[in-house]
């Protein structure tokens, strides 16, 4: 999500001031490339050619299955990536615009109009698809996990168009997929690095449900005694570690600032003391159910929405929210929907680390195994780092999960990260190969794939917009991923041209998965500061809190419009600001066509009444969904 680094255009100005090799690198790569006109034939192949020739053949000249017409003004060449989509027929002068003849099928027909940011759609019948897996509720009243199973989706491209079924009762997950809530411990093999099949999940009973929660920081004696893998203790990132740990402690400053407001954070909680008090405390973290006030409180705490069940007033959009306004969501989140109810202003009881966690340590490999090459970027919630396996050559993209956010432990945005992506695999899904461990045992990183670049990087490097074949390109990656994650019941919600990577070989994939959460039916009550704003969802902005795949569908219409128009669609300031942007563009919704609208918590300012075409285009979403069912039909 990079919100911290990506929240905003205007942070980006700053973005190559860092020393970042790689980030310029591949700045100055591209510029050279832009002098040169730059074609890379020889990268040409390497972009899934049999798919873009596929669909170009079949889409031909002018069937494209979007409809789209290229308004992006592109040149065939005057892009480093660009030289690696396949350029077909269909890609039209710079500047026109396909008529809703050219669609295949008229009603998905669309024509945009990127000048006045208006967006018209013909008549977008939409239809919903039966999904394959109905929803697991992590409830924590079911006490008991029923089962890890290996279904899977298939990512099969056959999609029935069918009226709007009842949600169907709950999906059997992927392979390994072990939902949070329903883990006290894991346990890892020894002899190799962990997978999630290496992992071993063991399930509260109820009884020991409501002991953990009452007890939170106890645990048994016999899991007492421990300790530690010499083979992290004396790692040679520890220095590396230790320069992150100054960052920290240039902290220490604002700490002790909080500390007359909080109770002091524990430092250097180790890793396994952590995620067992992570693990222990919160007993369904991905419950959904709105979180009780008792939050977090102080300087940091202020910043953050730490009372849920409060009815949504006018000030929470009259305020400038300074993190919100720069799309700073995962800062909310961490607390806000950290569904669990824990008082975070509690004092952590200290505990020994238990012999399953170590177990587990023992279980990861050690960072020391890499070589640090350089450091790629630094968001909220990790550092990423560029980084060599030893053993195998192999670049991989090392995600170091920042500790000090976390007042409790194991930040949960990182366990939701890495329990999705460990269970999650799809070709427009970020691998995350395995979990590596630092010097101290509160240094814990993700080996994920390297991806050259992110699309917002990308775009600001660019000239000229992405041509309209790169964009289906893109978005058709971009859609199967996303279909991926809601075929099993999970929400991305922070869906953003900065959490998009793509590879030299144009391969788009989707990251940071710290928002991301299962959702299921019926619909639980989540908290609505999620995704960043200028890809949040009017009925987010509105204070909705029960919502579903349409908010990921939102934020994809208004990427699908940034790669078009190489800006954002709906740049608000605020969330007023956003709302009022985006109602000026689509028009205000209104009763009759947004049945409850005039009841949405966050309706307390009256806005004016745009009459424009909001009816026609009720949600950007729909209109993606629309496309999708269309590209996948071309496709298969
Ligand atoms: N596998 C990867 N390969 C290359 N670069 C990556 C990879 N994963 C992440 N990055 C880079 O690091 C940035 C931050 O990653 P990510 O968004 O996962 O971190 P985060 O701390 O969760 O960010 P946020 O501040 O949004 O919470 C990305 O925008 C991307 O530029």
């Amino acid at each position: 999500m990079a919100a911290g680094r990506h929240s905003g255009y205007r942070e980006h100005e700053f973005r190559d001031k860092d020393s970042d090799v790689d980030q310029s690198r591949r700045k100055e790569y591209y510029q050279d490339r832009e002098r040169r006109g730059g074609h890379d034939h020889r990268d040409r192949a390497r972009v899934r050619p049999r798919d873009v020739k596929e669909r170009e053949a079949l889409n031909g000249a002018s069937h494209s299955p979007l409809g789209f017409g290229n308004s992006s003004g592109g040149k065939a060449g005057d892009h480093h990536v660009r030289s690696r989509f396949h350029r077909g027929p269909v890609d039209r002068e710079p500047g026109e615009l396909s008529s809703g003849s050219s669609s295949d099928d008229p009603e998905l027909s669309v024509s945009m109009v990127r000048d006045n940011s208006v967006i018209n759609q013909g008549n977008g019948v939409l239809s919903s698809k039966r999904r394959k897996f109905s929803p697991i509720i992590w409830d924590r009243d079911d006490g008991k996990l029923s089962a890890v199973t290996n279904s899977k989706s298939k990512n099969g491209h056959s999609i029935e168009q069918v009226a709007l079924p009842p949600l169907p009762p709950p999906p059997q997950l992927p392979e390994g997929f072990v939902p949070v809530s329903s883990i006290n411990s894991v346990q890892l093999s020894a002899d190799h690095a962990p997978t999630i099949h290496d992992v071993k999940v063991s399930v509260d009973s109820p009884q020991d449900q409501q002991n953990h929660d009452q007890e939170p920081g106890v645990v048994d004696e016999d899991e007492e005694d421990f300790s530690l893998a010499p083979n992290i203790s004396t790692s040679r990132w520890a220095d590396s570690n230790n320069a992150l740990d100054d960052d920290d402690d240039d902290d220490d400053e604002t700490e002790d600032v909080k500390q007359d407001f909080v109770p002091k954070r524990r430092r250097n909680t180790p890793l396994a003391n952590s995620i067992e008090q992570r693990l222990l405390k919160a007993p369904s973290p991905e419950v959904g159910e709105v979180i009780s006030a008792s939050k977090s409180s102080g300087s940091e705490g202020e910043r953050r929405d730490t009372d849920h069940e409060v009815e949504v007033d006018k000030n929470v959009y009259m305020d400038v929210d300074e993190d919100a306004a720069n799309g700073n969501v995962a800062e909310h989140l961490s607390d806000t929907d950290s569904d669990d109810d824990v008082d975070r202003t509690e004092s952590p009881k200290t505990a020994q680390p238990p012999q399953r966690c170590i177990n587990m340590l023992l279980g990861c490999r050690s960072v020391d195994e890499f070589e640090r090459l350089n450091k790629i970027d630094e968001g909220t919630y990790g550092v990423v780092y560029r980084a060599r396996d030893k053993k195998t050559g192999e670049v991989v993209a090392l995600k170091k999960v920042k500790m000090e956010k976390e007042r409790e432990g194991f930040p949960l945005t990182s366990l939701r990260e890495i329990n999705v992506l460990l269970s999650f695999h799809h070709p427009s899904i970020v691998d995350v190969k395995e979990v590596v461990v630092g010097s101290s045992l509160d240094s814990i990183f993700m080996v994920m794939e390297y991806m050259e670049h992110d699309l917002k990087g990308l775009m600001e490097t660019m000239k000229q917009p992405f041509s309209q074949s790169e964009v289906k390109c893109l978005m058709l990656q971009l859609l199967e991923g996303v279909k991926y994650l809601h075929d099993n019941w999970v929400l991305h919600r922070d869906l953003k041209t900065s959490n998009l990577l793509m590879n030299n070989r144009g391969e788009l994939k989707i990251c940071d998965f710290g928002l991301a959460r299962q959702y299921g039916s019926p619909l639980k009550p989540y908290t609505h500061l999620v995704v960043t704003l200028w890809y949040r969802a009017p009925e987010l902005l509105l204070g909705i809190k029960e919502y579903s795949t349409a908010i990921d569908m939102w934020s994809l219409g208004c990427i699908m419009a940034e790669l078009f128009g190489k800006e954002p669609l709906f740049n608000g300031k605020t969330e007023l600001d956003q709302l009022d942007k985006i109602f000026r563009t689509l028009g205000t919704p209104n009763e009759k066509i947004w049945p409850g609208f005039a009841k949405l918590p966050g309706l307390k300012v009256s806005f004016v009444k745009q009459t424009l075409a909001f009816t026609r285009l009720r949600a950007m979403g729909d209109l993606v969904e629309a496309s999708l069912f269309t590209l996948v039909a071309v496709d298969s």
